[in-house]
């Protein structure tokens, strides 16, 4: 077999217009969906990342602004500037980069943002309200994978779906989120004994463990629908945790690193802006 491969930046593409049309809609009705990210410090990759949130808010007309803190801004600078962006009536969406240097604490961060302005998804009540099946914001990697799988026609009600990784960004809500659409989910991790064994149950394979080349076409059966969420640099290059070639000559479908789940990333940020601007004004 060989794997219909899932393009998210192609996919990414198309939302993002749509998405332009809708802000452009916006507007009309005098609600500017306004977008502001923080970044501490100056990590490379980081800083590659807030500056794509940043181009493509722009590019769909969302009001965007980076705000780069230097390394040295302590704890309380920077909760006391969350609550600033929380008061301000022209901000909806809140999003202060991760990872945080060590003297500052992520969870604290996450918890000092409004619920009701967080777009990535991490507060506790949002996390929550996904746990209770509510619609809330959901995390943007997360939610491109589900967003992924349905436009590429993949049933989840009933598919045995295997996680490796119990991040709180990736692995514990990509499971709450397919769980919640009744699939089976199991959640392998660094301690899971005899890994090949889950990862040859899986009808659904989500690798989210951040270690190059982890899977490849040995640890899957023919047919899985393998999604690959690691971003990997080994030797100046841009790679996955599954082995491509292997894995793609087993897989029904499978998704690349570069330009798979990545750019949708970014894209939910997008639209979960959009959606904090016409909650905040109450746009149906
Ligand atoms: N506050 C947050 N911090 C972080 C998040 C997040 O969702 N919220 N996620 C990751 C990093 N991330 C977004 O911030 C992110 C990762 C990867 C991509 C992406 O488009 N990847 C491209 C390749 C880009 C490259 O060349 O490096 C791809 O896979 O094709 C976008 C966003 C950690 N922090």
């Amino acid at each position: 077999m060989s794997a219909e491969v899932i393009y998210g930046k192609q996919l990414a593409e198309e939302l993002r217009q749509e998405m332009k049309k809708e802000v452009s809609e916006l507007h009309k009705h005098n609600i500017h969906p306004k977008l502001v990210v923080v970044i501490i410090g100056q990590d490379p990759a980081s800083m590659s990342y807030v500056k794509g949130k940043q181009r493509a808010s722009e590019k769909i007309g969302l009001d965007s602004e980076l705000m780069e803190l230097p390394e040295s801004t302590s704890e309380k600078e920077l909760l006391d500037l969350i609550d600033q962006l929380n008061q301000d009536q022209t901000v909806h969406g809140i999003l202060v980069q991760l990872p945080l240097p060590n003297h500052i604490e992520d969870q604290k961060v996450i918890e000092a943002i409004n619920p009701e302005k967080d777009v990535d998804g991490f507060h506790p009540i949002n996390v929550g309200r996904l746990l209770t099946g509510q619609e809330t914001f959901y995390p943007c990697t997360p939610y491109g994978i589900m967003v992924m799988l349905k436009r590429a026609n993949i049933t989840i009600e009933g598919k045995h779906v295997v996680i490796i990784g119990r991040s709180n960004l990736v692995g514990k809500p990509v499971g709450q989120l397919l769980l919640n659409e009744n699939a089976t989910v199991t959640h392998c991790h660094s301690r899971t004994k005899n890994l090949r064994d889950h990862t040859k149950q899986a009808d659904i394979l989500i690798v989210a463990a951040g270690k190059a080349g982890l899977i490849s076409g040995d640890d899957i059966e023919e047919g899985t629908i393998v999604i690959d969420v690691g971003v990997n640099r080994v030797d100046g290059k841009l790679t996955g945790d599954v082995d491509f070639e292997s894995a793609s000559e087993k897989a029904s479908h499978i998704t690349p690193v570069p330009k798979g789940v990545g750019p949708m990333t970014i894209t939910m940020l997008l639209h979960n802006t959009i959606k904090a601007a016409k909650r905040i004004h109450n746009h149906q």
